[in-house]
């Protein structure tokens, strides 16, 4: 999400273009949102049902947790409501049964506080630091927090990197969400939820994308680590034991910035 810069920032520096993933807790990456709190949920409509589609998941490893990332079709005359509540377990159950065990761990249940809630638009113009990042409303990145659900308004422009390297665009549709599982939730599933790249190309000249997401972040002490079940001798642990706010520290640095995961810069385990 991006684009237009906050009103106290230098316009022709797109400020979300460097701070993907941060959501709206940083205020940083141009998004207008605010934070929703603990436990609130913000239901995508009364009566709707929410079914996932796995399109995006090409090449999946099926001995992993293979979702990352889903697509959530609105059907108007379903009966369930769908909540972005924030929750892992209902997140990760939503994509696979494989994770019926992580949520029985009272950890993962407190993993979650803050949800947040950011609008962006966006014009073509101004984005980025060089003529590449021109191109680019948001150069490719995985979100740093749990999960985002992002909705695209009428411009396309979201494109999302799939395991077998291939960059798909994603059409804006009024009722599809995009789920996408950020760096803390794939460091809690020990690596086994596929962590998809995406980033924003914005090809429409004349008119201002806009775009929501829905960010939730771990508690900012919680200590993110996988439970027992999902480390084993084909599973060893691939990262260290890290928080939220420690890896966006790390994300604010020089090596961070620079490193394409940042998360695996910060915290993978040598030789995982
Ligand atoms: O605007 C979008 O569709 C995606 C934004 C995004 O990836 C982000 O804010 O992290
Ligand atoms: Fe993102």
């Amino acid at each position: 999400m991006k684009y237009s810069a906050p009103r106290d920032v230098d316009t022709n520096v797109a400020a979300g273009a460097n701070d993907a993933g941060d959501g709206a807790n940083t205020n940083n990456n141009g998004n207008t949102g605010a934070d929703v709190g603990a436990g609130d949920s913000a239901s995508t409509g009364d009566n709707d049902k929410v079914v996932a589609s796995d399109d995006a998941n090409a090449g999946a490893d099926t001995n992993d947790i293979v979702v990352g990332i889903a697509n959530v079709h609105i059907d108007d005359d379903a009966n369930d409501v769908a909540k972005a509540n924030g929750d892992v377990g209902a997140g990760v159950d939503a994509n696979t049964n494989d994770c019926a065990s992580v949520k029985s761990s009272a950890d993962v249940d407190n993993v979650n506080a803050n949800v947040s809630v950011g609008t962006n638009g966006d014009t073509n113009a101004n984005v980025g630091a060089d003529i590449e990042e021109k191109k680019l409303g948001l150069p490719s990145h995985t979100d740093k927090n749990l999960l985002t659900v992002l909705y695209q308004y009428e411009i396309e422009g979201l494109e999302v990197l799939t395991k077998d390297e291939k960059w798909i665009r994603v059409k804006p549709s009024h009722n599809t969400f995009v789920v996408i599982a950020g760096d803390s939730l794939h460091a809690l599933m020990n690596g086994r939820l596929f962590l998809p790249f995406h980033r924003v190309r914005v090809t429409e000249k004349k008119k201002t994308r806009y775009s929501i997401g829905l960010f939730s972040t771990p508690n900012r002490d919680y200590i993110i680590e996988p439970p027992k079940e999902l480390v084993d001798e084909q599973h060893p642990r691939v990262f260290k034991p890290l928080t939220y706010v420690d890896l966006m520290s790390f994300y604010h640095t020089e090596v961070g910035r620079r490193a394409r995961s940042t998360l695996h810069a910060y915290c993978a385990v040598s030789g995982a």
